[in-house]
């Protein structure tokens, strides 16, 4: 029996299969990602229909409702054996608490990242920071979420910049050849300012954890700019260790099933 994780982004869908009693990192079993807007999106899976033993649709999504439930009866109509699962910001409260004022407007990737890393890493003091079309980072504990920053992301910053003003230019943040430097043309002065946005930011929830006396054991980064930000924490001597860990939001839906798929 086989299980069908998808993690729809603002910008794309990824999703990938995973056996029903594996472990979180080794069953993976097959992968794919494509733009959320993409013709193609629904008929992506098409290829699975065949796959009789999918038994389960674990589904984490922070695009609108409509789109959502598009995706869910097309997946229904050639995947009927499979039971359909959405995460949201209640799921699994009674294994990882929550602090956010009203816990079911988390995002359900973000709380299906701090499930998966509370799993990864029990009894440990963990930020999670996941760097994708928004960058977000979150604290958590080994009994809660206790709430986050969210910021624009990378591609985000450099887009708003060249929208809003006459002389930027729209710079690429995809190169992960990063160190951090002061910016002496306006290329450099963008990327380098995005750079130092981030790193400033995940510097403050250090500083914000230290001062709520939680001693930070560990900084997972996850997203497609993850790498980026890797190289520079490190760059950086950052005094917290770093781990970059690949699709935490999958990983985190897996994580979701093994605690037993309750809200
Ligand atoms: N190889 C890559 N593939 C896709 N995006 C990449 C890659 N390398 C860097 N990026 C950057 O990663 C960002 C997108 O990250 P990601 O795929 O995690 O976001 P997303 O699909 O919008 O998901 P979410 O909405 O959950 O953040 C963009 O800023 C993009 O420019
Ligand atoms: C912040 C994003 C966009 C990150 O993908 C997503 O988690 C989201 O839409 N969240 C809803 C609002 C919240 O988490 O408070």
């Amino acid at each position: 029996m086989s299980i069908l994780l998808i993690d729809i982004g603002n910008s794309r869908l990824k999703w990938a299969m995973a056996s029903s009693n594996g472990d979180l990192d080794s069953d993976f079993i097959d992968q794919g990602s494509s733009m959320n807007d993409s013709p193609t999106q629904l008929t992506e899976f098409d290829p699975l229909s065949k796959n009789q033993s999918i038994e389960k649709i674990i589904c984490s999504s922070v695009i609108g409702e409509t789109q959502t439930l598009a995706l869910k009866k097309h997946l229904k109509t050639i995947m009927p054996q499979a039971s359909w699962f959405k995460m949201n910001g209640l799921s699994a409260i009674e294994h990882l608490g929550s602090q956010y004022d009203q816990p079911e407007q988390l995002g359900a990737d973000r709380r299906a990242m701090a499930l998966g890393a509370h799993q990864m890493f029990p009894n440990k003091n963990l930020l999670v920071i996941s760097a994708g079309t928004a960058t977000t980072i979150d604290l958590i504990t080994p009994s809660h979420h206790m709430g986050g920053w969210i910021i624009p992301g990378m591609a985000l910053m450099t887009n708003a910049l060249n929208l809003n003003t006459a002389q930027l230019p729209k710079v690429s943040t995809d190169k992960e050849d990063s160190s951090l430097k002061i910016g002496t043309n306006t290329h450099d002065g963008i990327y380098q300012g995005i750079l130092a946005s981030h790193i400033g930011a995940i510097t403050m929830a250090q500083e914000y954890a230290k001062n709520q006396k939680i001693k930070l054991d560990l900084m997972i980064v996850t997203g497609g700019n993850a790498k980026t930000l890797v190289a520079l924490l490190k760059e950086c001597s950052s005094s917290v260790p770093v781990h970059h860990e690949e699709q935490m939001v999958l990983k985190g839906l897996l994580a979701w099933n093994k605690m037993g798929l309750t809200s």
